[in-house]
């Protein structure tokens, strides 16, 4: 089965409100913002990195490191991931991709 980003969320916010000395998460989450958003901002340059260097297998690497951050970043922000997968979807319009989202209840 897929691991998807709701899965993440869901672990990010699991270690947010049940945080343990090991969890990576849960130290940046204590950190709030200015330590989240500095990494986010790091990963981000490493994608970059990677994109240019054509660099595929780094390109999945960062980017999966990318999505974390920001997901921490969004849990920090109190933003729920669907209202992000809903403003994707406000600029996706009408297309049918929009269309079955909106059919999926989602
Ligand atoms: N997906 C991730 C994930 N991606 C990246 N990272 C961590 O992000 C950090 C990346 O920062 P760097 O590359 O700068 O590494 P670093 O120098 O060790 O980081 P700093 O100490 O400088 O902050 C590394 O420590 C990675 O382990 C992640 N840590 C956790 N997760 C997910 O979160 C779950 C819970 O993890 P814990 O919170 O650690 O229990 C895990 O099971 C994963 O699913």
């Amino acid at each position: 089965m897929t691991f998807t980003l709701a899965d993440l969320e869901r672990v990010v916010a699991t270690r947010g409100s049940s945080p343990t000395d090991t969890s990576y998460t849960a130290k940046l989450i204590k950190g709030g913002p200015p330590l989240a958003a500095k990494k986010l901002g790091e990963e981000a340059v490493e994608v970059v990195i990677a994109s240019v260097a054509q660099d595929r297998r780094a390109l999945i690497a960062e980017s999966a490191d990318l999505l974390y951050h920001l997901l921490v970043v969004l849990r920090l922000g109190d933003v729920p991931l669907r209202e992000v997968e809903e403003e994707l979807g406000r600029r996706t319009g009408q297309s049918g991709l929009a269309e079955k989202a909106s059919r999926d209840g989602r």
